[in-house]
């Protein structure tokens, strides 16, 4: 089953509508406010846990209901209905789109589509669980010491290998959920090939109690076999060394099969790899990598959280997807800002995104949500392989506020461009500190930090919403030479996300939150925004080029003169 041809967003009339609206378009947030004092309610919305304000964005009532239109008319609700019952909506690989599948409940109360339902000849619900039930013996096992090393000894850290979806996932949700690390384990994560990295995270690692986890799941990708083989190598070297184990073709087995586990959908790979498919979870094909880190992929940080906050995180993705499923659309949130980051993007021009956690612990969400937006709509064909007609993408980036701020957000205040920025912030910090002694000016004693870290939040948004007019500069006292370089316009547009706590739950929401956000985009430009054919190249030519870097004269010979240069320099400088 495949989908037909996707509607071309920009030939409708909410399109023109739009169009017409950003012609001239003139945003002052100072006005709409003074204007409406209902604005902040009338686009404040909730899903699930999190309170998400709009107001300090560019909406009108004019502008959402166009968007809102364009929902309507690229059928944003009904692809996703498609999807979640297993339609193949990735097209070019004739794949079904389940992630949503991932994290159904296991008691199947109210489910849509119904428990068990069959995609391609499966029982997915039965296929996930019975997935979910062996990664939550095996990190039980792990976690009470009955899985034990090569000489018994308990694991007490564990090192993922892998890259792209099987690393940015599991690692920004491991240090998302630090406060949640339980049983005296630790995680690693090695994912670039630069030997650098192996070598960073391998040190000072006790091989006895170190396991390994080979997320991959094509198990064909460079980067994660040659860490891979790294990694067997370091711990047989390590073993013997130290004469834990001896050199025979056994005990090397024997090690592998106690220090190495694989998560993949290539199960015979990780056999020939040596490792036992016992010691293997396997995930499915209808999972793509970025939209992975909630099935076995996270096995690691289900080791180092357990399974009850596992079953937490889960749970909180799931409460977003019925949120998605069920929310009107002029309530949905995922919707709405998905429809507000078109309005940004493809009328207002906008070149990227900014995405500021207030949350030091989510200091890798920029970089997840990287892969997430970018590898997923950085598209230039629609799912027909029409081209597009317009701008597709968006850029994300950000740093942990208040990082950002004394870094970047120059740009974002008083730059030429516009940022459209996501703010994220949660009120119950895990460590409520208090600054006992303060500065002796605004930070009073006891000063609890966390307060003084939101009202860095609260003035960013404020800030950049409202500005500071000439007046507003001249009547600080300010020389009027300098008054032109201290004004700041305001109307610069925000999001603002607010939760209780960063608990396992609330992750799972903001990862599902933002899955649909791209799901949204990705619809309305008619794009596939689930396959990934434009990392493919870089990697053919990789291998095509390795033989040149090894110093074989033909390969070498048979490159562009800018390559053959490069790579004859980089030999010279090995020398
Ligand atoms: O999990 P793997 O099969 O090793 O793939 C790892 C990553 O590499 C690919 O090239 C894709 O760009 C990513 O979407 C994927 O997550």
């Amino acid at each position: 089953m495949t989908e037909s041809t996707p509607v071309d967003s920009t030939s409708t009339a909410a399109w023109a509508n739009l169009a017409a609206i950003a012609d001239g378009f003139s945003p002052d947030l100072r006005a709409w406010f003074a204007a409406d004092p209902s604005r902040a309610s009338r686009y404040t919305f909730q899903a699930a846990d999190l309170t998400v304000d709009l107001s300090k964005s560019f909406l009108t009532e004019e502008i959402l209901g166009e968007l809102l239109q364009l929902a309507e008319d690229t059928g944003v609700a009904s692809r996703y209905e498609a999807m979640i019952a297993g339609e193949h909506i990735n097209v070019t690989e004739d794949r079904a789109v389940l992630h949503t599948a991932l994290r159904r409940p296991k008691d199947g109360a109210g489910l849509v589509p119904p428990k068990g339902f069959v995609v391609d000849g499966e029982d997915i619900d039965a296929a996930v669980h019975a997935t979910l039930d062996k990664v939550y013996a095996f990190a039980d096992d792990v976690r009470s010491g009955a899985w034990t090393g090569v000489t018994g000894k308990r694991i007490e850290t564990i090192v993922n290998i892998g890259i792209g979806g099987s690393d940015l996932g599991p690692v920004m949700v491991y240090e998302a959920l630090k406060p949640y690390v339980q049983a005296g384990i630790q995680c690693r994560f090695v994912s670039n090939i630069d030997p650098s990295d192996i070598f960073e995270k391998t040190a000072g690692l006790d091989p006895e109690t170190t396991l390994f986890i080979v997320a991959s799941k094509t198990f064909g990708t460079l980067e994660t076999l040659t860490n891979a083989r790294l990694a067997r190598q370091w711990l047989w070297n390590a073993l013997t060394e130290s004469g834990a184990i001896s050199g025979s073709e056994d005990d090397r087995s024997n090690a592998v099969a106690k220090h190495f586990v694989a998560v993949s959908t290539a199960l015979d790979k990780v056999a020939a790899f040596g490792i036992d498919p016992q010691n293997a979870f396997g995930f499915w094909d209808w999972v793509g990598g970025r939209y992975s880190v909630d099935s076995a992929i996270g096995t690691a940080v289900v080791v180092a959280v357990g399974p009850d906050n596992w079953r937490e995180f889960l749970a909180g993705f799931h409460a977003i997807d019925e949120h998605m499923r069920t929310a009107p659309l002029a309530e949905n949130v995922p919707v709405l800002m998905g429809l507000l980051n078109v309005w940004y993007t493809n009328f207002l021009k906008a070149q990227s995104h900014a995405v500021l956690p207030y949350v030091q612990y989510l200091h890798r969400f920029p970089a997840y949500l990287q892969q997430l937006t970018m590898e997923s709509n950085g598209k230039s064909v629609t799912w027909d392989g029409s081209p597009v007609t317009t701008d597709t993408g968006e850029i994300f980036w950000g740093e942990p506020g208040t990082n950002g701020q004394h870094a970047f957000y120059q740009l974002i205040h008083q730059g030429t461009r516009l940022i459209p920025a996501d703010f994220i912030a949660i009120a119950n910090p895990a460590h409520p500190l208090k600054d006992e002694t303060g500065d002796g000016n605004a930070v009073k004693p006891g000063q609890d930090v966390h307060d003084l870290f939101m009202a860095n939040f609260f003035a960013q948004t404020k800030a950049l919403a409202f500005g500071k007019t000439a007046d507003e500069v001249r009547a600080e006292g300010t020389a009027e030479s300098v008054v032109p370089a201290r004004v700041f316009t305001g109307n610069k547009p925000t999001t603002s996300i607010l939760a209780p706590a960063l608990t396992p739950s609330v992750v799972g929401q903001l990862i599902a939150l933002y899955e649909h956000i791209v799901f949204t985009e990705g619809t309305i430009w008619g794009i596939d925004s689930f396959d990934q054919w434009g990392v493919e190249l870089g990697k053919q030519l990789a291998l095509q080029v390795t033989p040149a870097v090894g110093g074989d004269a033909a390969a070498l010979g048979s490159q562009d003169s800018s390559t053959k240069s490069l790579i004859e320099k980089y030999l010279e400088l090995r020398g």
